[in-house]
């Protein structure tokens, strides 16, 4: 199957949601809230969530959705819920067809905390579940970093289509590749792309638009000849990924360029279209569950750009067996020729800590 429809709808879906992603970026006022494990939503999540999810019910009213929120929070709190409700009401494209397909505006206000609380399926592996992000790096997002809002839809347990937003990744494939465009990013011009992939069918990357979707461009990671060339990515924050273990890592191959730390699957997006090479992921703790809305969307992106991603073991991810990898620790993704290098590396470095 060329799953040619799941992901026309799947990249307007995004698209969408990105308008409502960047008012709230721009914006001084985030509606930040602590989740219960202490870590940040927005009414950006919220609102990025309920797009996405009636999008995705318009047109394929089956399908169940793993959704990293809910709304119990905006059921509590009827300003908060007013709050999410406009953002929702203003993110329309301006293209009537592409509407359509998304199945319009929201009717209600009910509507859409029942569309947020739709992505409460268990996951699982059978049949077709979606896994959507709508912040990931909500870190980043407050602190003027990137983010992501990723979706994508797993058959049976396997990835098979992989849409990711990047509002403020630049737009040129080729443009370098450092900190910097981890760091401080903005929106304005010459920023916004949308990665998408489809099992067997390649990658691609095109503007984000505000209307009907840009044309694509095909995507491939870089081929690297000589590994201590590699430009590797990691997290942020020091408690996602262990950058201690990521730089023994590097160094054991031979890397001396500095890491290029950006917050959200933009790394995934990134080293899939050769800006960089490597993603390494190497966990902080021992009981941390990796969630998969973390890392469907990614690891079809850049499996179909000629990557391998696997976790930290060289075990692959098994995402059917609920809403997070528990069966898997940490995660490396490298272009296939030279994955076996890097996992043997990783091996010995995780060996050595046992
Ligand atoms: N201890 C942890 N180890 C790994 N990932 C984590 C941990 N805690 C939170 N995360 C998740 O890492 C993702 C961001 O990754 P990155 O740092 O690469 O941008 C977020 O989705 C975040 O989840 P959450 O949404 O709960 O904050
Ligand atoms: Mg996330
Ligand atoms: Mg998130
Ligand atoms: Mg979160």
């Amino acid at each position: 199957m060329s799953y040619s429809r799941e992901l026309d709808i799947a990249l307007l879906a995004v698209q969408r949601a990105t308008l409502l992603t960047k008012s709230v970026y721009s914006s001084h006022s985030k509606g930040t809230l602590s989740k219960s494990d202490s870590s940040p939503v927005t009414i950006g999540d919220f609102g990025a969530q309920a797009l996405i999810i009636s999008s995705i019910k318009h047109a394929f009213p089956e399908d169940e959705v793993v959704g990293e929120e809910d709304a119990d929070d905006l059921r509590k709190d009827n300003s908060l819920r007013d709050l999410v409700w406009d953002l929702v009401q203003a993110a329309k494209l301006d293209d009537s067809a592409a509407e359509d397909k998304l199945g319009g505006p929201i009717k209600s206000a009910d509507d859409m905390l029942q569309a947020i609380d739709s992505g409460r399926s268990a996951g699982g592996r059978k049949g077709r579940i979606w896994a959507l992000d709508p912040i990931d790096g909500t870190k980043g997002f407050l602190r003027g970093g990137q983010y992501a809002v990723c979706l994508g839809l797993l058959v049976d347990g396997i990835p098979t289509v992989g849409v990711i937003g990047c509002p403020n990744l630049p737009i040129d494939d080729q443009a370098p590749l450092d900190s910097s465009v981890g760091a401080q990013a903005d929106d304005k011009e010459g920023k916004g792309v949308l990665f998408g992939a489809v099992t067997g069918h390649g990658a691609t990357s095109r503007p984000l638009s505000k209307g009907a979707l840009a044309p694509a461009n095909a995507i491939s990671m870089k081929p690297i000849s000589d590994i201590s060339q590699a430009t590797f990515c990691e997290s942020v924050e020091a408690g996602h990924s262990s950058h201690g273990d990521n730089a023994a890592i590097a160094s054991k191959l031979g890397i001396t360029k500095p890491s290029v730390r950006m917050d959200s699957q933009a790394k995934y997006g990134s080293i899939a279209r050769g800006a960089g090479d490597l993603y390494l992921r190497l966990p902080v703790s021992k009981t941390y569950e990796e969630k998969i809305w973390d890392h469907a969307a990614g690891v079809v992106i850049v499996q179909e750009a000629g990557g391998r991603v696997t976790d930290a073991w060289g075990k692959p991810l098994d995402f059917g067996i609920g809403r997070t990898l528990k069966e898997n620790k940490g995660v490396v993704a490298a272009p296939k020729d030279v994955f076996p290098t890097v996992i043997e590396v990783v091996k010995e470095v995780l060996n050595a800590k046992e």
